[in-house]
């Protein structure tokens, strides 16, 4: 399969001009400059595209989040403009004679800065900027777009990504001047809207361009419109400038699926479900099959087959119409599987997994290392499950909104733990600022020191966990053990492995700016050194938001479980993708183990039965 790459710049150019496009078939990279609007230099384009990103990526970062949210005039922001970067250009400007353009300059950043405000006044419920925008100037490298047989890599930065009021996506291109460019500014817009679902599958982006002329003007264009000129205009182009593609098959168009095999192809009768949603597709013309159904314990899992040309991105824009049809409280789940697009329908009486039936079922036996845990059951029923000892999941970030079940993951997962270890093999500290759910346990023999409930205990906790870490390490490294599980499989079994628990870190972030460096540089050293002195870190928040959830904490934790979230925002926050948004709640969950997400649904041990597993052995046996 040949590969070939340009950018969205070429693209629209070849869109934009036949000549262009036959000198670049003919072998030849023209230049693209003809096609930059004229009217502006370019330099002065650059650099109000530079300020633009400099402010929104202030305005949405962790550390000045708080200050920003608090600036709610033009005038505010175009002071902060002012004493960071502005006055500095201007004065440049003035002093090489090129006033009027200075003038016009700050003009535009002023219209700039005004129209933040009224996207400030817009979002449904402001509380920071990172309600506004998702990105500035995102870098889109390497985007494969399909065409036939052939996979076509473009490349391109959009300017912002906002969330548009009703929780949509918009993908936004600022234009400083405007003349009879638009053509070209909808066709590079409708580039961008077709390749960010690719970056991002399950989201569909509408588009606005916004000029800033210095007055501002805007023109706003429907996804369905975009997706109009995309394939009216562009993949055309795209098939022309690539021959090999099979003409019957769009730009872009996700591969047919095969029809469902293993599992799936045992309850392969589509049944009434099957038939609501290939009728509630046909509704809005697009086209599938039901190629599998799937009962999983929480929920039914439909395996689509869309006919030629019907892409992924259509199916999952149409989730929220499909509630209506459906009779659903919140949208069904679509995304990309192997070989089928999925859609997970809720069961109308799920079935709670119990932790106790599965150790005394299958689970137990996918168990292997003294730290692996479950994670939940699959929807084919298979036990999804994760090992401290494995370098992919070694620490875990834990995030759902309230009564997303939370609390109960982590219940069960310390009750996997204690049913599995001895004391000796296995301790456990819990840091509970609700107090409530890991109540009653103060006495268990497993506990490495009593709960902490209260900011400064969890950090001594913390403190005390990397003391503990530099101290392993002594150890082993006396013995010649590379790590812990070398020196126990030699015998050595007088150390245990260590698991905190954090069931709400957000109250360590957001203590104070000294609180947050110091929590995040001992995460950061737990994380980087804690496994192979068997010491492991769980992080659990209900606000997976940017300012919680911070570059550091995210890198550091490599297992992700994302039960329900409030909105596509956090689930993008936690996993790189939209979906945990529309999860059900009560431990129906998404995890990410670096290979893809995989849903599931938790398993749950009732309160009697957890502080049982916890307690200290009765005389004469384990447990009581
Ligand atoms: N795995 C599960 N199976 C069945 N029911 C569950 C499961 N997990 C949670 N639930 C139900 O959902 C309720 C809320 O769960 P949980 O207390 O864990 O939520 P949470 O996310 O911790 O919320 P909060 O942050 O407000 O404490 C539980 O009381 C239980 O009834």
């Amino acid at each position: 399969m040949a590969h070939h790459t340009l950018t969205a710049s070429e693209l629209t150019a070849a869109v934009l001009d036949p000549d262009w496009r036959a000198r670049w078939c003919a072998g030849e990279r023209p230049s693209t400059r003809s096609f930059a609007p004229p009217g502006t230099p370019r330099a002065m384009s650059l650099r109000f595209h530079k300020e633009a990103e400099a402010l929104v990526r202030w305005l949405t970062a962790p550390a000045s989040l708080a200050a920003a949210a608090r600036l709610d005039t033009a005038d505010s922001l175009l002071d902060h403009l002012w004493a960071s970067s502005l006055q500095a250009v201007t004065d440049k400007l003035f002093e090489k004679g090129r006033g009027e353009e200075a003038q016009l300059f700050t003009a535009r950043l002023r219209t700039f800065c005004t129209r933040l405000i009224d996207l400030r006044r817009r979002a449904t419920h402001f509380e920071n900027w990172q309600d506004v925008f998702v990105g500035a100037e995102q870098e889109l490298a390497r985007i494969p777009v399909r065409i036939g047989d052939d996979t076509v890599e473009v490349r391109a930065r959009v300017d912002a990504i906002r969330i548009h009021p009703e929780r949509h996506l918009e993908v936004v291109d600022y234009k400083l001047s405007q003349g009879d460019r638009q053509r070209a500014d909808l066709v590079q817009l409708a580039i961008y809207a077709h390749l960010l679902p690719i970056w991002r599958p399950g989201c569909g982006f509408s588009g606005t361009l916004e000029y800033y002329l210095p007055d501002f003007g805007e023109v706003p264009v429907s996804r369905d419109d975009l997706a109009d000129i995309f394939s009216g205009m562009v993949a055309p182009v795209l098939r022309e400038m690539f021959p090999s593609a099979r003409p019957a098959t769009a730009a872009g168009a996700a591969p047919t699926a095969a029809p469902a095999s293993g599992p799936a192809a045992a309850h392969s009768d589509p049944g009434a479900v099957g038939r609501a949603v290939v009728a509630a597709f046909r509704g809005f013309n697009l086209e599938v099959e039901v190629a599998g159904v799937i009962e999983g314990p929480q929920l039914v899992r439909l395996r689509l087959a869309p006919a030629p040309g019907v892409k992924v991105s259509s199916l999952a824009n149409r989730a929220e119409d499909l509630q209506i049809p459906l009779s659903l409280s919140v949208p069904p789940l679509i995304r990309a599987g192997k070989g089928h697009v999925i859609l997970d329908l809720p069961r109308p009486e799920p079935k709670p997994c119990l932790l106790k039936e599965a150790l005394a079922g299958r689970l137990a036996a996918t168990l292997k290392s003294p730290v692996a845990f479950p994670i939940g059951i699959g929807v084919e029923g298979d036990p999804v499950v994760a090992d401290f000892a494995d370098p992919n999941t070694c620490h875990a970030l834990v995030a759902g909104s309230t009564g997303s079940g939370k609390s109960e993951w982590l219940k069960a997962l310390v009750a996997s733990l204690v049913l599995r270890n001895t004391p000796a093999q296995v301790r456990i500290a819990l840091i509970d600022p609700k107090i409530l759910t890991f109540a009653g346990v103060e006495d268990s023999p497993w506990l490495w020191r009593p709960p902490a409930t209260t900011l400064a205990d969890a950090m001594a906790i913390l403190r005390a966990a990397t003391a503990e870490m530099d101290a392993r390490y002594q150890r082993l490294k006396r013995g010649g053990f590379a790590n812990l599980a070398e020196r126990i499989a030699a015998g050595e079994t007088d150390i245990p492995f260590l698991v905190l628990i954090f069931d709400e870190f957000a109250d360590l972030v957001l203590a104070g700016r000294d609180e947050k460096r110091e929590f995040e540089a001992l995460v950061a050293r737990l994380a980087g050194m804690g496994r192979a002195a068997g010491i492991h870190l769980v992080l659990a928040t209900q606000r997976p938001d940017r300012t919680i959830v911070t570059g550091l904490v995210k890198a550091n934790l490599p297992l992700k479980v994302c039960l329900k979230v409030a909105n596509a925002v956090n689930a993008l926050i936690v996993l790189d993708e939209p979906g945990a948004e529309s999860l059900y709640g009560k431990g129906d969950l998404l995890c990410d183990f670096g290979k893809g997400l995989v849903r599931a649904q938790g398993l749950f041990v009732p309160q009697a039965e957890f502080l049982a597993a916890v307690a200290p052995p009765r005389r004469g046996g384990r447990r009581g």
